[in-house]
């Protein structure tokens, strides 16, 4: 028979490979969007999701959040597979989704903080749950960690600035104290003292889980990203940013809108900056 230590060592053991996308092929209908998608990832870092629209990158968060199963493949968390089983999923993801400051549904009446007392609330599995001060002070600390300025605490979730409604759902997420959090374009529509504001917070995070972003801008991160993967529809490159975020790979995913200025900077074009 085993022997507890044993036992007990095998349940706190952590994979070196935390996160495992082995082999991924899906399509919502004939056409792929994943053909052979594997990289791994370990318990700790920053890896940025990168690629044009309709490449894929929230299709591959469902995949993560086990809302879709792929048509083969796998995805192994700390060695427990978790391919398809949102419940299995909800043990390792938190998820901020992209925000949609234009979407109505985001300005209801609660403020910041009731929101997360509500959120804490319907997390809290023991029926005797009530809001106590050790529970508003953990909520206000999580909003201070995310820098939302202690004014806005009471405010109206429907009064808040884009960006401070990024930072409460942020603080969503973190509540739930999960190792794997992912966030869908956090910077999308976001002032840029903000944007430098959110990176620095994901950066903190980063330190002590893993964080996987999407966003179209990578270099506002890319000093502290510890991998890429580089997305176009069924092709991919994932590695360290400095073996695989290189002008042809971006040229093969976003065509001539990706540029080189200056001593090897790289951009990639929107609207405002011809190529
Ligand atoms: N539920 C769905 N059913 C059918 N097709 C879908 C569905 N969801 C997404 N798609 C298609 O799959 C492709 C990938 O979509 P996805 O939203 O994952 O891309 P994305 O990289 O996140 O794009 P964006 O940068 O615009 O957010 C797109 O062509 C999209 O139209």
């Amino acid at each position: 028979m085993e022997k507890a230590e044993n036992i007990i060592l095998k349940k706190e053991q952590t994979f070196e490979k935390y996160l495992l996308v082995e082999k991924i092929r899906f399509s919502y209908n004939s056409e792929n969007i994943f053909e052979n998608l594997s990289f791994s990832l370990p318990k700790k870092g920053l890896m940025q999701v990168v690629g044009p629209n309709g490449a894929g990158k929230t299709t591959l968060f469902k995949l993560l959040l086990g809302l879709y199963n792929p048509k083969e493949g796998k995805i192994i968390v700390n060695g427990e597979d978790i391919t398809g089983n949102p419940r299995l999923a909800s043990k390792y993801f938190s998820y901020v989704p992209q925000l949609i400051i234009s979407s109505k549904s985001l300005n209801f009446p609660i403020s910041a903080r009731e929101f997360l007392e509500w959120e804490l609330a319907f997390e809290e599995r023991w029926p005797r749950f009530k809001i106590n001060n050790n529970i508003t002070n953990r909520i206000k600390n999580t909003l201070k960690f995310v820098r939302l300025e202690e004014t806005a605490f009471e405010k109206d979730m429907r009064e808040l600035s884009g960006g401070q409604k990024q930072k409460v759902f942020i603080a969503k997420a973190l509540l739930k104290d999960k190792p794997v959090m992912l966030l869908d374009e956090p910077f999308s529509s976001i002032d840029p003292a903000t944007r430098i504001d959110l990176a620095e917070i994901i950066v903190k995070l980063s330190r002590e889980k893993l964080v996987i972003i999407t966003s179209h801008d990578p270099n506002l991160l890319m000093k502290n990203t510890n991998y890429m993967l580089l997305l176009s529809r069924n092709y991919y490159t994932f590695g360290k940013p400095e073996n695989v975020y290189k002008i042809d790979v971006l040229r093969n995913i976003y065509g001539g809108t990706a540029i080189e200025v200056g001593d090897k900077h790289l951009h990639i074009c929107d609207e405002g900056c011809k190529p």
